[in-house]
């Protein structure tokens, strides 16, 4: 199963949830280009942040890039932790360096201690990094501290205590249906008219069923235009949600379904 790495992320902390042999990748793309030429079986990488929100590497590849699917989410509490090495002080400390969604996930905190921010692959690559370092520091897990032999100077310096990473497992397919299922799909409108977000979304209100998020982002074709996501209760292989999409499939200019899985907690480790 390829993961976020090196050793040490958010994101392993979330793979090592499920059974299997966990193999690092320095990036997203690297996690998702392993999983479609079969190099490793799944994939595990972030996808929403409950401070932060999408994390748009995630979101842009699945649609653009890829023809991969989500098969399981796993949601796990984020609690940052301030890493320096042992005898450095925190008033020393004049950069910090971290993944992006860290450091805007920390950015009081950070603006607080006055440093300059530097951005890094993953939080345990910044942890890598400033091993050895004085004046520098890290944001990132407190496995990263024991890894990298650093200490954590301060704990839980995420702005929002209530902070939650959600993330998703890549497989070539989706899960079978469970009876506690939820889809994602990506749609783009026909043309941008009045009501045009609101006649989709009322397909799945007409039948009662629930959307767990719904986010745009630019369809990057020109400054105006939008791609939308939603997540949905219900697996696609219902006939209900598949007349539902099948409707909407007629009403959309695209769409793409990035997989239907079970709601989380539910078969976390049923893969087949
Ligand atoms: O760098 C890491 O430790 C990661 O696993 C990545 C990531 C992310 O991209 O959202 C995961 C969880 C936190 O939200 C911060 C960083």
């Amino acid at each position: 199963m390829g993961f976020l790495g090196p050793s040490g992320t958010f994101t392993e902390e979330a793979a090592s949830k499920l059974r299997g042999v966990l193999v690092a990748f320095d990036s997203i793309v690297g996690v998702l280009e392993a999983v479609d030429k079969g190099e490793v079986d799944l994939g595990v990488v972030p996808i929403e942040n409950s401070i932060e929100g999408p994390v748009g590497m995630t979101l842009d590849l699945m649609v653009h890039d890829y023809d991969l699917k989500i098969r399981n989410e796993i949601t796990i509490p984020i609690s940052h932790k301030l890493l320096v090495n042992p005898d450095v002080k925190v008033e020393d400390v004049d950069i910090v360096y971290s993944h992006i969604q860290a450091l805007s996930q920390c950015r009081k905190f950070l603006d607080k201690l006055g440093v300059v921010t530097h951005a890094t692959p993953s939080t345990s690559a910044a942890a890598e990094l400033v091993s050895g370092k004085k004046n520098a520091a890290a944001i990132g897990t407190a496995r990263a501290a024991q890894i990298y032999g650093l200490k954590i100077a301060e704990d839980d310096v995420q702005d929002y205590k209530n902070n939650v990473t959600r993330f998703v497992v890549i497989d070539h397919g989706d899960h079978s249906m469970t009876g506690r299922d939820k889809t994602s799909v990506v749609f783009s409108l026909m043309k941008d008219k009045p009501g045009g977000l609101c006649e989709i979304l009322g397909e799945f209100s007409r039948k009662d069923i629930n959307l767990t998020k719904v986010e745009s982002r630019p369809s990057k074709e020109k400054l105006g235009r939008y791609i939308f996501f939603i997540d949905f209760e219900g697996h696609r292989a219902d006939p209900e949600i598949g007349n539902i999409l099948n409707i909407i499939k007629s009403k959309v200019e695209y769409i793409k379904i990035l997989g239907s899985y079970p709601t989380e907690g539910e078969d976390l480790h049923s893969f087949r």
